[in-house]
């Protein structure tokens, strides 16, 4: 942490409940609740609602958590990105030390009381994922090597598997396939933002992609990362997670995915100076809808499957 940030920790402001809730990465974390919730709904075994709400509620507790660590972790390169100057630790609003307290504790308080709630498979994969995401992604991978994503990635993918957890106790080959998806998913939709913030993460000296191998080879990673990630979508459709209404909705997709990274991968490097960025901010927001129209549709699915309709 540099001096930018150690300035907010000898700062004693008066953060309000709205800094400490922004700690929480709020709005990435809709994502993250909403495949943990799909991956909980879609297991076959049936959990009380009272269980289900409580065990929603600590994962997105231990997702903020994560969040609020990663916060305090890169306050010297938030204070250097346009992008999260205004965090609440650059800002000034909340300290180095509040944040690193507010996170360890709601991050041991969500693991135990998410493993109480429903069992200790899906607490013990809470606390992995937070591991994961602040230390090995944030601490270690992120200032170190340009497949931060890749590996890091890994990191948000383990929601719908902790979801699934808290209905069965267990692992399985359908949270795997979710797994999956959010995984390979994961590289597309931050390098599309990488490209149209390269200047911040040059500045601050973080190896993305972007930045170490250029704007032309990240254009490439997302097209091959896409079409990756739509057979195994694709793929995934003709499994227990899938079925007609799934595939017909996965080949929308997928198609309209796959047309985006093309035209990305075919950019002009002037024109998107010139035009902002347009289409990568535009496939960016596509990711966003594509990862939660997916887990929706095997929502439907499993919901369908229930009722004796749906699936193959
Ligand atoms: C290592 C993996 C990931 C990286 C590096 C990454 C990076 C980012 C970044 C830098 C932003 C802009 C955030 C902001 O300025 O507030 C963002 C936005 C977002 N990310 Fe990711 N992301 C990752 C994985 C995920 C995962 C797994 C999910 C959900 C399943 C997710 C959901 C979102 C959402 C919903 C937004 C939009 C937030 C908004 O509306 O401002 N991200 N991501
Ligand atoms: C349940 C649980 C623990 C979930 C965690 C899910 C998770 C790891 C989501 C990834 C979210 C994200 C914005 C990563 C970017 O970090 P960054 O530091 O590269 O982005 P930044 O520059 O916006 O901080």
């Amino acid at each position: 942490m540099s001096d930018a940030s150690a300035n907010s920790a000898s700062i004693a402001p008066e953060a309000s409940f709205g800094d400490f809730f922004a700690l929480l990465k709020p709005r990435v974390m809709t994502l993250v609740v909403f495949t943990a919730l799909v991956g909980l709904l879609a297991a076959p075994t049936p959990v009380h609602p009272m269980i289900a709400f409580a065990s929603i509620l600590f994962i997105a507790i231990g997702g903020g958590a994560s969040g609020a660590l990663n916060m305090w972790w890169d306050a010297d390169i938030d204070a250097i990105m346009k992008r999260t100057r205004k965090r609440p630790i650059p800002a000034g609003k909340v300290t180095e030390s509040e944040a690193l307290g507010f996170g360890v504790a709601l991050s041991g308080l969500s693991t135990v009381m998410l493993g109480l709630a429903s069992n200790w498979v899906a607490g013990g994969l809470l606390g992995f994922t937070i591991f994961f995401y602040v230390v090995i992604y944030t601490m270690w991978l992120k200032r170190w090597t340009p497949q931060n994503i890749v590996i890091g990635g890994a990191a948000g993918a383990f929601p719908p598997m902790i979801g699934w957890a808290v209905a069965t106790g267990g692992v399985s080959i359908e949270s795997v396939l979710m797994f999956c998806l959010t995984f390979m998913w994961t590289p597309p939709h931050f390098w599309a933002l990488a490209l149209f913030m390269r200047k911040d993460y040059d500045h601050a000296g973080v190896p993305m992609l972007t930045v170490t191998h250029g704007r032309r080879s990240t254009r490439i990673h997302i097209f091959v990362y896409t079409v990756l990630l739509a057979i195994l979508a694709l793929g995934a459709g003709v499994t227990s997670i899938g079925g007609p209404v799934y595939m017909a909705f996965a080949i929308v997709l997928n198609i309209l995915f796959v047309k985006g990274a093309w035209d990305i991968l075919n950019r002009d490097e002037d024109m998107s100076e010139v035009d902002n960025f347009k289409v990568e901010r535009g496939f960016f927001k596509l990711s966003l809808l594509y990862l939660f129209l997916h887990f929706g549709v095997i929502l439907v699915e499993a919901i369908m499957q229930r009722f004796g309709l749906g699936g193959w």
